[in-house]
């Protein structure tokens, strides 16, 4: 008898969505995208053009950083996810990576691992042990210093260690704000290694980077945010040859000096 063909895996999709701080700062207007299923998408932007905001309505987190969600849906398959609290984005599979390598300095690396996936409930120490095992092998440095204070790794080292604790919640989509940030290249270029190793494996990944090369190679597609709107949008490849991202983003010369002549997409 022929297998049975694999379900449906969800997708993320925002739609339309409006995020504002406080009373007066809009920080999104009107952003729509999708990341399918096993799909790597990048979203670039300047400083402040709303990144990291998009991450934390997806991941829950906006609340903790006194953000609202005023208009649109976000939902992962048939999961609502605007308006819930993290736990509810990491029980749907949704799991972000923050910007800064926000690990718990004074406790272990080992601590660290246990605490990703919490909200999860009571798992089996098989579970976690399996856990580890899969974020050892993608970080080998980790498992070097599995009692050492996380406070007290290189920067590289942290970087690695927020994504393992992240994937220690097994993520079907890994929400990934600026992984390269403040690292040497060499670090930056096993990070990416790793990215795509995770993507491989079957975790859909929603990459913020500056480091626009970086984001480019990776993703299958991408989207360029200006001061909270969806600017220029395509597969990544093509958006890698669009005047806009060569000059704005690659830091390459085109001839061209507009800042906004991206237009509203390539695809
Ligand atoms: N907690 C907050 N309170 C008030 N305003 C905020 C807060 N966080 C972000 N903002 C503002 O919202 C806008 C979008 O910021 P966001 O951090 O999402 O941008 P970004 O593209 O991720 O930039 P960066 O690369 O600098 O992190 C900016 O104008 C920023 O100043």
């Amino acid at each position: 008898m022929p297998a049975s063909p694999p379900a449906e895996e969800p997708a993320l999709h925002v739609e339309e969505l409006d995020v504002t701080y406080g009373r007066a700062l809009s920080a999104l207007r009107s952003v729509s995208l999708t990341v399918p299923h096993g799909g790597v998408v990048a979203l670039l932007g300047a400083n402040g053009a709303g990144k990291s905001t998009l991450l934390r309505a997806v991941s829950g987190t906006l609340r903790l950083h006194r953000g609202a969600i005023t208009g649109g849906r976000i939902r992962y398959g048939d999961t609502a996810l605007d308006g819930r609290d993290p736990v509810a984005a990491v029980r749907a599979g949704v799991v972000q990576v923050p910007e800064g390598r926000r690990v718990f300095a004074g406790l272990t690396v080992d601590e660290n691992l246990r605490s990703g996936g919490l909200g999860l409930g009571r798992r089996s120490p098989a579970l976690v042990r399996a856990g580890r095992e899969r974020v050892f092998a993608f970080f080998p440095r980790l498992a070097e210093r599995t009692h050492q204070a996380a406070g007290l790794l290189s920067g590289g080292e942290q970087q690695m260690l927020a994504i393992g604790r992240a994937l220690m919640a097994a993520p079907r989509l890994l929400l990934l704000d600026e992984p390269s940030l403040g690292l040497a290249p060499l670090m930056v270029h096993r990070i990416a290694e790793v990215v795509r190793e995770i993507n491989a494996q079957g975790t859909a990944v929603l990459l913020v980077e500056q480091n626009a090369g970086m984001a480019l190679s990776l993703a299958d597609h991408a989207h360029v945010l200006e001061v909270g709107e969806v600017r220029l949008s395509g597969p990544a490849g093509e958006l890698a040859r669009t005047d806009a991202v060569r000059r704005l983003y690659l830091g390459e010369e085109t001839g061209t000096d507009r800042p906004s002549d991206a237009g509203q997409g390539v695809a």
